[in-house]
């Protein structure tokens, strides 16, 4: 059994944790009812019969060893990327026969994230995981994971050793992207740039996206190359602003690309912070006739409540809340605002 324990600590901090009992469910023992031959002829049919049904499960679900979304399945890790002094890319590979189903996470048009589980403390926290990445391997997953001080999860993952084993179920779907074409603006605060990943990795034909990314340091956005600020392009090199580079070079490159990605970087250590009038630029420049307008907003819970006001909690559910903060002061055009 899963319960699902939410409350908002003295510090305004809010956690979530999900914790397992046992499931104890029991199975009687069967006394054997026929002889050895009756047996033996049983398993001669049923081996054929069973490997035939099981192949054209296959074909038609996909693997057989994808695991179901709701059980936890072991994965090793495979390599550890420091990428700042806080954050690292965790790649993952199956520990054992079974996987989760990559399908699942990366051809939904959906952001979709995994659980990991703690298991000494039996809590569990989310995490996106990245688009794949040139060189990956097939059944590879990655992450980029923040070290939060003193923070349970994240913390107990960046004190493992490489080889370790992890504990991941899912994925969960966190938001359905519509299917028409789709006009973004992406507000993604530190580790949120990874669902902003997902979606520019999955922007349809048609899609135009603008990506604001704000930093407290420079080292977790090395090599930025700002696309509509005035801003020299950063040196030094960072696996995420790479990996975004590369999208956007797919997505613009060839003659009937109608795509377009554009991203801006803000740090704060060097003032340049992202302000209302940044957003409000955009949205009234948006082309009238395109398809769903959407503003998405990512990222730890003081940059989504500054922007867009606090997510509440109905009925042991976490849903989007009245929207608030700079963006509610805004002249919206009637873009629609999602709190990731
Ligand atoms: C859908 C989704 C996707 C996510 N994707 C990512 C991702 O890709 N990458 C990523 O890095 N994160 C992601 N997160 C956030 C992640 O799930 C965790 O919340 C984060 O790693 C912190 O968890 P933790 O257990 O390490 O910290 P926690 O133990 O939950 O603590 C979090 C912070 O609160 C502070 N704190 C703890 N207890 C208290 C208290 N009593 N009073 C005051 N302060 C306290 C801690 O010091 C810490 O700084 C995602 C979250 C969601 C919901």
């Amino acid at each position: 059994m899963l319960a699902i324990q939410c409350s908002r600590s003295q510090g305004g901090v809010l956690r979530y944790a999900r914790r397992y009992g046992d499931n104890n469910s029991s199975h009687e023992g069967r006394k054997p009812t026929g002889s050895y031959t009756r047996v033996l002829a049983i398993f001669a049919l049923g081996v054929p019969i069973g490997w035939g049904v099981h192949t054209l499960n296959d074909i038609r679900n996909g693997p057989s060893n994808s695991a179901k979304p709701t059980d936890f399945v072991k994965y090793a890790l495979a390599a550890k990327e420091d990428i700042s002094s806080t954050c690292s890319i965790f790649t993952l590979k199956p520990a054992q026969g079974s996987a989760m189903d990559t399908a699942q996470l990366y051809d939904q048009p959906a952001i979709t994230s995994v659980q990991f589980k703690q298991p000494q403390l039996q809590i569990a926290r989310s995490y996106t995981v990245l688009p794949p990445d040139e060189g990956q391997g097939p059944e590879e997953l990655r992450f980029l994971i923040r070290k939060e001080q003193n923070g349970e999860v994240s913390g107990y993952l960046h004190r493992l050793a490489l080889g370790s084993t992890i504990e991941l179920r899912g994925p969960s779907v966190d938001y359905v992207l519509p299917g028409s074409a789709i006009e973004v603006v992406f507000l993604a605060g530190g580790t949120g740039i990874a669902p902003a990943l997902q979606v520019a990795e999955k922007l349809e034909e048609a899609g135009t996206m603008h990506i604001l990314w704000a930093n407290r340091r420079r080292e977790d956005c090395l090599g930025a190359i700002v696309d509509t600020g005035n801003q020299a392009a950063s040196p030094g090199k960072h696996a995420i602003v790479d990996q975004m580079e590369s999208i956007k070079r797919r997505h613009t490159s060839g003659p009937d690309s109608k795509t377009a990605l554009l991203v801006d970087y803000y740090v704060d250590e060097e003032s340049t912070f992202m302000r209302p009038a940044d957003v409000a630029k955009l949205l009234g420049t948006a082309a009238q006739d395109s398809g769903k307008r959407l503003i998405l907003v990512s990222g730890p819970e003081g940059f989504v409540n500054y922007w867009a006001g606090p997510k509440q909690w109905v009925g042991g559910r976490e849903v989007q809340g009245p929207l608030g903060g700079a963006l509610a002061t805004l002249d919206l055009h009637g873009w629609q605002v999602v709190k990731l």
